[in-house]
């Protein structure tokens, strides 16, 4: 059976996942594609998707009778009600990070989800597939011994003139929130943020770097540089510390050159690139579940979670050096 796929949002990444479903996955095809601008749908359906049907309001492709899973690529303000429709249609859905924006909103996800008495939702925190940090929560459970710490860097080159303060943790440390947890298999009990002095490419509305140090429940202290503006490239580095060794998340496979009397590889530049791999596994994870007509990966509970450490760390972020304390909520049978 080929799994019949609505993807809404076709910006950047939902042109990505259309690609590949198209033209890397198997047990799949796009038959439906919506935006809040047209002309966006329609050009992707020219270019990669020209079977499918586009629609002007997402809730009617979620609606469409030969539409059996959906894809949530849009904004991320819009993901809410997106997912919350296609739960209501019974329909096996992956939604982008983040789930939603607010931790109320991830929370009414939740509860639907748990209403309905089955998973049916996947989010988009690629970094579980990647075969790097797999390797890592490998090392991290049989050979280090129980972690004490965790060192870590989320670095782009440089991000775009409407990315603000707390844009770096919604946008971007909510990959680590989500992988950090994943990894160790813990929760986060506080968040504190510090700020160095702000880098000379930033402007004034954005504060870069900044360091996170988030606890987690049994103790594990985790700090996090994020620097937006890092210039040199997209890097992101990963270190536990355990009772009897350390384990490194590994560098993408590069060449490494001698050259000009030096010993050089190249560094990555883009995101896409770093995690191409990742995003085609959590996909065809996602094809081959929803075949199946239920989800699984990254579930609602951990996007939930994700949006409370969010929150704690922009209140962290505004009370700048102050631990917040975070709550864990007891966790629904249906993600034990
Ligand atoms: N997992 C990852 O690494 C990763 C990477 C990039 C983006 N994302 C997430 O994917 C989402 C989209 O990001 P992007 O970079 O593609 O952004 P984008 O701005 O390129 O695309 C978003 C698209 O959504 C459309 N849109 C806005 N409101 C809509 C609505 N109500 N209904 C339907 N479409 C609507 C816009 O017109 C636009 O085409 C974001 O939530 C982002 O955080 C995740
Ligand atoms: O939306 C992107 C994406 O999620 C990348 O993985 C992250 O490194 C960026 O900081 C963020 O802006």
């Amino acid at each position: 059976m080929t799994l019949k796929i609505g993807v809404i949002g076709t910006g950047m990444i939902g042109r990505d996942h259309t690609r590949r479903i198209q033209q890397v996955l198997a047990g799949a095809e796009v038959v439906a594609l919506s935006d809040y601008t047209p002309e966006a749908a329609r050009a992707v359906q020219a270019d990669l998707a020209p079977g499918a049907t586009v629609y002007e309001r997402g809730e009617d492709l979620i609606a469409a009778a030969d539409v059996d899973a959906v894809l949530v690529c849009s904004t991320g303000s819009t993901h809410e009600a997106y997912v919350l429709a296609a739960i209501a249609a019974g329909k096996p859905c992956f939604c982008e990070k983040p789930l939603a924006t607010t931790a109320e909103g991830a929370r009414r996800i939740v509860d639907a989800e748990v209403a309905g008495g089955k998973r049916l939702v996947q989010v988009g925190f690629m970094r579980r597939y990647d075969a790097g940090y797999v390797a890592l929560k490998q090392a991290v459970e049989t050979r280090t011994g129980a972690p004490i710490m965790v060192h870590a860097a989320h670095r782009n080159p440089t991000v775009p003139e409407q990315y603000v303060t707390p844009m770096a943790i919604h946008d971007t440390f909510v990959h680590e929130i989500d992988v950090f947890r994943w990894l160790l298999g813990d929760d986060y009990v506080s968040a504190r943020v510090t700020f160095p002095r702000t880098c000379a490419a930033s402007h004034a509305k954005l504060r870069d770097p900044q360091i996170v140090t988030l606890t987690t429940a049994r103790g594990v202290v985790i700090t996090t540089e994020i620097y937006v503006n890092c210039q040199y490239g997209y890097d992101i580095q990963c270190e536990v510390v355990g009772e009897e060794g350390i384990a490194r998340l590994p560098e993408p496979m590069a060449i490494q050159m001698r050259l000009n009397a030096s010993l050089q590889t190249a560094i990555l530049t883009d995101w896409k690139d770093r995690f191409v791999a990742s995003y085609d596994t959590e996909l065809q994870d996602f094809i081959k579940a929803a075949s199946a007509g239920t989800a699984t990966g990254p579930t609602s509970w951990d996007g939930y979670m994700a949006a409370v450490t969010c929150d704690a760390c922009v209140a962290a972020q505004e009370s700048e050096g102050t631990a917040i304390a975070i709550t864990n909520p007891e966790r629904p049978a249906l993600y034990a």
